[in-house]
């Protein structure tokens, strides 16, 4: 059966599966929101990275940025770059989104949707490096998206939040181990979006 969630700007929470997925509306406060937003874009030195999709190479259609400090792990071998270093407003994000998560993380991926063509699509973030049951904290800055996420055996099984300014959303349990997430394009003449995802990389290796 269809499960398709629309839910209204206070209710969100109401109707999504409790133990994948936490959404906090307003949890950054509209001004602190608006200045974020505007130093993130101006400030970040974003960039297009290249995927392989089967034997062809394309940029992804969004903007990423990756910082952190995970001393000793050898990016290398996991596939990855050498995040940058902390500044001090994603260190101070970081600060407000531990306590909530229940757990310390020591990167932050960045996202930045231009508009509404910008997209990322079905994936999960189950890195072994995170663990199975990863706890991700995701902020949300600017336009509003639609986050969906479908079970990976039922793909009828969906649900949808829309992520708005100065929202946090806990991803935890298994939502990356038995779901999928994306955010779709859509053709609504919407503005940018910054999103950050807190993580905890962990080197498989100790
Ligand atoms: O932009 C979002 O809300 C989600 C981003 C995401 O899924 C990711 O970076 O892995
Ligand atoms: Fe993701």
């Amino acid at each position: 059966m269809e499960q398709l969630s629309f839910f209204s700007h206070s209710g969100q929470s109401a109707g999504l599966p409790g133990d994948v997925v936490d959404y906090h509306a307003g949890f950054i406060d509209q001004e602190k929101s608006d200045l974020l937003l505007k130093t993130l874009i101006r400030d970040t030195p974003w960039q297009q990275r290249l995927v392989k999709m089967y034997d062809r190479e394309v940029l992804t259609p969004r903007l990423t940025a990756w910082y952190g400090n995970t001393d000793g792990i050898d990016y290398g071998a996991l596939g990855k770059s050498t995040p940058m270093d902390w500044t001090a407003s994603l260190l101070e994000l970081k600060k407000l989104v531990e306590p909530v998560s229940g757990i310390s993380f020591n990167s932050v991926l960045l996202n930045y949707y231009r508009n509404g063509r910008d997209s990322v699509a079905w994936h999960s973030d189950k890195e072994t490096v995170m663990g199975s049951h990863p706890i991700i904290a995701s902020v949300s800055f600017g336009a509003v998206r639609s986050f969906d996420i479908r079970k990976k055996e039922n793909h009828h099984e969906k649900y949808s939040v829309r992520l708005e300014h100065g929202s946090l959303l806990i991803m935890k349990g298994d939502l990356q181990s038995g779901w999928e997430h994306r955010i779709a394009k859509t053709t609504e003449n919407i503005g940018p979006r910054i999103n950050l995802t807190f993580r905890r990389i962990m080197d498989p290796s100790t």
